[in-house]
């Protein structure tokens, strides 16, 4: 079961640069959260920080009751042990194959035997689909298997919470696609609390429960996936829209006079697309910390934009959730190909759950 973070009022800065300032937000436990700005914000910086790598100028993490930026080195390194972390260019060694790779952690901070370690691996790399490539090194394999052996490698010590920083990063749309599957999947099964950075606007729609959005040197918003997939502020919707009109630039802020040189033109950030689903894990289970579909938008007297939650097969996910989640739970359930069914559709096996694009 996953930790919640609480991040109050922090702020970062190398010598005279403001980094960010007065960040405050909360991950829920188990749940899986994207964090979203332009390049340089200092999304990593954040993730850094997060994990102890950084030390923060001012401001609390607060990882249960332990307060990160203030502990001493010991209960650092203890509290440490807590994250699994994926950094952008997976960081494996090239002289070790995947296997001493994922194994690395283990045989630095446990005192496990060879034939524990070599279970433990064999169990990861089978999560992240790739047995059978523990012999290669990580020049012999492809971008995406580098990611996987990188989560793996992240997961040997069974965290409490995943950061992963920007898994996308060079990697092709359909490798992009299953490493998000296998994320799904892995919080299905493991209930951690994630925490990915992101430029890919995709990934941000559909996977996460929460969105958040580095913009200027402040958190613009964070929230569930369905406050900013419906928000009006201007910067959210050009970014979620990957639109160039908006108050982003392409160095940063636009000056007033371009903004209002696009207002006399009639350019604005454009409408809000529909909310997609979002993504299941394959088995068509529900992640424990999953909420219902427009569930959000209901709680706030928020109508969400026309054809929000609807899948390809035209099934609207808010009507159809009460009786997935009865077919889910009952005893036949998620274990039964072809068992319960919604109207006169199939829920379970074969039936694709919404979202399932891939
Ligand atoms: N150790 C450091 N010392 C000084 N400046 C740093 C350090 N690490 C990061 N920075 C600066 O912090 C800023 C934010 O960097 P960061 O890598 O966090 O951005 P980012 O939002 O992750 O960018 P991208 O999306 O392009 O990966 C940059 O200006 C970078 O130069």
């Amino acid at each position: 079961m996953g930790v919640e973070i609480r991040v109050e009022g922090l702020t970062k800065a190398f010598g005279s640069q403001t980094i960010w300032q007065d960040v405050s937000l909360t991950l829920p436990a188990g749940e899986i959260s994207v964090l979203l700005g332009p390049s340089g914000t200092g999304k990593s910086v954040f993730l850094k920080s997060l994990v102890g790598l950084l030390k923060p100028n001012r401001g609390h993490i607060w990882v249960g009751d332990r307060d990160l930026p203030y502990l001493p080195e010991s209960q650092l390194y203890e509290t440490r042990k807590l994250f699994g972390v994926l950094f952008q260019d997976g960081a494996l060694f090239g002289s070790m194959n995947i296997f001493d790779n994922v194994a690395f952690p283990l045989r630095e901070h446990t005192k496990k035997s060879e034939s524990e370690v070599k279970r433990i691996v064999m169990e990861k790399l089978e999560l992240v689909g790739l047995l059978g490539a523990e012999g290669k090194l990580p020049g012999e394999i492809s971008g995406g298997m580098k990611k996987r052996a990188g989560l793996a490698r992240a997961l040997v010590l069974d965290p409490e919470i995943l950061l992963v920083d920007e898994p996308d990063s060079g990697l092709d749309p359909v490798r992009t696609a299953y490493l998000n599957q296998t994320m799904i999947d892995l919080n299905a099964e493991l209930n951690q609390t994630f925490l990915i950075v992101t430029h890919d606007i995709n990934t941000a729609r559909t996977v996460p429960d929460n969105i958040g959005l580095l913009f200027r040197r402040e958190l613009v918003m964070f929230g569930p996936r369905e406050m900013l997939l419906s928000s009006e502020e201007p910067v959210v919707r050009q970014f979620l829209n990957a639109r160039r009109v908006g108050p982003i630039g392409m160095s940063e802020e636009k000056d007033v006079s371009e903004l209002e040189a696009e207002a006399k033109m009639g350019m604005d950030v454009g409408k809000l697309p529909p909310i997609p689903p979002q993504q299941m894990p394959t088995t068509g289970r529900i992640r424990p910390a999953q909420h219902a579909p427009g569930a959000w938008c209901a709680a706030h007297g928020v109508t969400p934009p026309p054809g929000s939650f609807i899948d390809e097969l035209g099934r609207n996910w808010v009507e159809e959730w009460p009786r997935y989640v009865a077919a889910m739970s009952s005893p036949v359930g998620g274990h039964q190909i072809g068992g319960p069914q919604i109207g006169d559709q199939q829920v379970a096996g074969q039936q694709q759950p919404p979202g399932a694009r891939y």
